[in-house]
């Protein structure tokens, strides 16, 4: 697979505080992308430089071969952006804020009408397409942020925790819509504190924390590369440990001197990335 984007060394501080430090990554033409990490590990920062919003201090970013500046305006139609904060015009119809969009991208005619009835359609609007935006579910308006991204069908679409605050349906819905998208080719590039998100979307998942990946990965050899089962359990001080093993006999040997009561369970990508960070994802 082709890279489609390249970081090379890119650090980005506000004021002497360092967001990210000296990141380097390639990210595949087609795939689809997990950022996971707790919160302030630089995600965000890092997403809005790669979407030309924010420069580096130092280090280049290369998308497509070229390198993204705040007015490199071909890059600009190449993406998408679905961002952390509701970028709906909430006075607007929903399908005022595609029309809104598409003139933004200079999309107009009989091409704007079939692009937004397909983006209607296809992300479940159809029914709602006259409604105050304003007035729709956090779900429905989620939708209609990804609809507005894909309104010039870029070829890559950054989402910045794109299913905060969504029901548990209309989350599986997202999803769904996303892997859609993937199978149409496009590079999508994620950012989550939802393990199961990355988990269930994500072929490629890099583990962030403060401002840098430590780990980069499928999910699978992720999660390999510390066992296949772990053990929690309380020590003598009433702390929880965790133990992570390869085989459930190994495991169960161990389990047998635990004193207090533990749990016995399937390794998780939250037990990868905590054992790296001694830090939560959530
Ligand atoms: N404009 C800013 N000025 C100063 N510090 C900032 C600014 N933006 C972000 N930070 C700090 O940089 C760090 C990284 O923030 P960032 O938003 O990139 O993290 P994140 O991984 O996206 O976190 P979250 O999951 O909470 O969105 C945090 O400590 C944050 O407080």
């Amino acid at each position: 697979m082709d890279q489609i984007i390249r970081i090379e060394n890119v650090t980005k501080k506000y004021g002497d505080f360092c967001a990210v430090d000296d990141l380097n990554l390639i990210i595949k033409k087609g795939s689809f992308f997990g950022l996971l990490g707790p919160n302030g590990a630089g995600k965000t920062t890092l997403i809005n430089m790669l979407i030309g919003l924010l420069k580096p201090v130092s280090g280049e970013i290369y998308i497509m071969d070229q390198k993204m500046e705040r007015n490199n305006v071909f890059l600009k139609r190449q993406i998408g952006i679905v961002p952390q904060y509701m970028n709906l015009d909430k006075d607007l119809t929903v399908k005022e804020n595609l029309i809104l969009s598409a003139k933004l991208f200079g999309i107009t005619g009989k091409q704007r009408e079939e692009q937004i009835e397909s983006l209607l359609n296809h992300m479940d609007l159809k029914k709602v397409e006259n409604r105050m935006s304003k007035k729709l579910s956090g779900g429905m308006q989620r939708k209609l942020m990804i609809a507005k991204a894909l309104i010039h069908d870029p070829e890559i679409l950054f989402l910045d925790e794109p299913t905060v605050g969504v029901d548990l349906n209309s989350r599986r819905k997202i999803w769904d819509i996303l892997k859609l998208m993937k199978d149409r080719g496009k590079t999508i590039i994620l950012t989550t504190h939802y393990i199961e998100e990355a988990e269930s979307l994500c072929d490629e998942i890099a583990l962030m924390d403060k401002g840098k990946i430590f780990y980069k990965d499928t999910s699978d050899n992720l999660k390999s590369s510390l066992g296949r089962y772990t053990i929690e359990y309380f020590d003598e001080n009433k702390v929880t440990r965790y133990r992570y093993f390869e085989t459930i006999d190994d495991a169960n040997k161990f389990s047998n001197d635990i004193k207090e009561s533990f749990i016995l369970r399937d390794l998780s990508l939250e037990d990868v990335f905590y054992n790296f960070t001694n830090r939560k994802v959530i």
